[in-house]
């Protein structure tokens, strides 16, 4: 039985980035405001370089156990994580069934910088890295037309104030997902449990086999988000809805068992977008978001102070740095 399809998912056309910026940004303004889920069409980075990655990925995974676990996920959050180690859904015993790499930044001679990668990947560094840019150049015009939405002053950073924030020193990465095939289809496993994103924004790429859901603010239902070929998803994550004071939405999602896909391996690659430790999530200046009075005394929480928070509690008995 096929579940009911959220028909509100918003699809924008990236091409109006050339375009028409105001018309773009209004798109982006609503979809953030409403859902903080939505599609991105003529997002500018190749399907082939796509294609070429998941290929890349497909290969990693199916190395022996014992390999991947030499380059387990180190103090900074990178690193090959093996099935059921991360739990997304700390109000679930169980963890999800998947494995991850997660690849820190890369340099200029397409180097790992916070980790040591596995031979397999150092090897086809050269292949991935261009896709790794590609996903960090459309993030950044993304935050442009992100601040752009928020009318934020010139005199405050204007269109840069969020795009500068995610240039560099920051903790973007990028993670490959490989969910495999269960024996039997038990509706208590999940794939990856309820969670909202930890960092400013996802940009996440899905292939052949859904199971991801959504579940739009102020209700307790779950909504497919199809895969839609040519697209890319793009999801307001927790940072995001600070700066705004909730203004933009980070909205819970999960990837979900059905008795059809539980047979099937699936793969997803989502680039993280995060700002550095130090950087702060007071309050965006935008005439949309209403100014609250803070107390002089008032700490404000920095995204670094964020992130540890929910990956040592996704990863019990872990502590990262
Ligand atoms: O694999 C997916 O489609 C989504 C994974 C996800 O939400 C995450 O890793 O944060
Ligand atoms: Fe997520």
């Amino acid at each position: 039985m096929s579940k009911a399809v959220y028909e509100n998912i918003p699809i924008i056309d990236f091409s109006q980035f050339k375009t028409d910026q105001q018309i773009c940004a209004q798109q982006f303004k609503d979809a953030c405001e409403n859902l903080g889920f939505f599609y991105l069409k003529n997002h500018g980075i190749s399907q082939e370089m796509i294609n070429e990655t998941f290929n890349i990925v497909k290969l990693y995974f199916e190395q022996p156990r014992e390999e991947k676990l030499k380059f387990a996920m180190n103090e900074h959050y990178n690193g090959y994580a093996a099935m059921r180690e991360e739990n997304l859904d700390i109000s679930r015993k169980a963890g999800d069934v998947k494995e991850t790499f997660t690849l820190g930044n890369l340099n200029d001679d397409n180097e790992a910088t916070a980790q040591t990668l596995p031979p397999f990947l150092k090897e086809k560094a050269n292949s991935i890295a261009p896709f790794y840019r590609a996903s960090h150049n459309l993030s950044l015009e993304i935050f442009q037309i992100l601040a752009i939405a928020l009318e934020i002053p010139e005199s405050e950073g204007g269109k840069h104030w969020l795009e500068e924030k995610h240039r560099s020193n920051t903790n973007s990465c990028m993670r490959f997902n490989h969910y495999p095939p269960m024996d039997k289809f038990n509706p208590e496993d999940i794939r990856a449990g309820s969670h909202t994103d930890y960092g400013s924004m996802t940009i996440l790429f899905q292939k052949d086999i859904g199971g991801l859901e959504i579940q739009p603010p102020g209700t307790d239902k779950w909504f497919p988000a199809p895969i839609i070929p040519n697209h890319v998803l793009i999801n307001i994550a927790d940072c995001l809805s600070f700066w705004t004071k909730g203004l933009f939405k980070s909205i819970k999602h999960r990837v979900s068992f059905d008795n059809e896909n539980f047979k099937l391996d699936r793969y997803s690659i989502a680039y993280f977008c995060i700002a550095g430790n130090d950087i702060k999530l007071e309050q965006i200046p935008s005439k949309f978001i209403p100014s609250i009075e803070k107390k002089n005394d008032e700490k404000v929480l920095t995204a670094g102070e964020h992130l540890i928070r929910r990956v040592n509690a996704a990863y019990n008995g872990k502590s990262f740095k």
